[in-house]
């Protein structure tokens, strides 16, 4: 079934786990994360960035992902991933969405306030949960993902984000990064615990992709209720297409795809189970 993603954090956050949310670009990818997630009785986020907006059916994207929801056991919400623009919230809200994210976090904290906001306020009225980002995740290896400067949250200001925004649940910049780590991933978990005590609501890590089991174990004991995943799949089925292709086999496309949709299936099982353990 289809829930808010509000429900679903707050859920998280009194069991203390988190819920994966995947990166989905098509059939497969979104049949792959409701199936591992049935089979390992954990609940799931789907999520669409506003970057695929213009190659996605939104609409169409909407209605299969709800459809898919509707035949399992577990909860699944449908979140709209770092989107810039008004418009494609309130496309993703008129779709049917769950729940969206507005990344501010290229402007100042005044103005972050502001649009969020603003966003929050349309958002609430459809009853669609908000995640906002203040501080900044930087882009490691094999993302394709916006170039993010590093900085790390503030508490102080994550404090008063929330209170200003109403926000429903915070991304936090902790030293994670969009992709692969290209060294040592340097996360600071002290800063977590920080700004967990500051806000109080579900926190987000984005950045999910390389981040060490045992980061990630510490991260949900300190406040992460939502961990993305995005690069790591990807990696997965990309290099079961580079397999293929090598191969030089004259396949036919419903058995490649279906192939690459088993290919996928470890990674976030891996996730899965990693997150919803205590
Ligand atoms: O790349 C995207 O379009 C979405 C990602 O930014 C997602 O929000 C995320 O944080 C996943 O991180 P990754 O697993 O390190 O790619
Ligand atoms: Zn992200």
């Amino acid at each position: 079934m289809l829930v808010n993603t509000k429900e679903m954090l707050t859920q998280a956050q009194q069991g203390q786990y988190a819920v994966a949310a995947f990166n989905v670009y098509n059939l497969e990818t979104a049949q792959a994360a409701i199936q591992v997630s049935e089979r390992a009785g954990t609940p799931v986020i789907i999520a669409l960035g506003e970057r695929y907006f213009p190659t996605v059916d939104v609409e169409g994207f909407a209605a299969m992902i709800k459809a898919m929801a509707e035949k399992v056991k577990v909860p699944v919400s449908l979140h709209l991933d770092h989107a810039y623009e008004k418009e494609s919230i309130i496309r993703a809200i008129r779709a049917g969405f769950t729940s969206v994210m507005y990344d501010g976090s290229k402007y100042d904290l005044e103005q972050n306030i502001l649009f969020t906001k603003e966003i929050v306020e349309i958002a609430h009225m459809a009853g669609v949960s908000v995640e906002a980002e203040i501080g900044s995740v930087a882009r490691g290896a094999f993302s394709d993902e916006e170039e993010g400067d590093g900085t790390l949250t503030d508490p102080e200001s994550a404090k008063a984000f929330v209170a200003e925004t109403n926000v429903d649940f915070l991304a936090a910049a902790i030293g994670t990064v969009h992709g692969m780590y290209k060294g040592e991933p340097k996360i600071d978990l002290a800063l977590l615990e920080k700004i967990r005590e500051a806000v109080g609501i579900p926190l987000v890590l984005h950045g999910g992709s390389g981040t060490p089991d045992a980061v990630l174990k510490k991260a949900i004991e300190l406040g992460i209720c939502k961990v993305n995943v995005n690069t790591e799949v990807s990696m997965a089925a990309v290099s079961y297409l580079q397999t293929c292709i090598e191969k030089q086999q004259m396949a036919h496309l419903s058995t490649i795809m279906a192939e690459m949709q088993q290919a996928l299936e470890p990674v976030m099982t891996k996730f899965v189970r990693l997150l919803s353990k205590k």
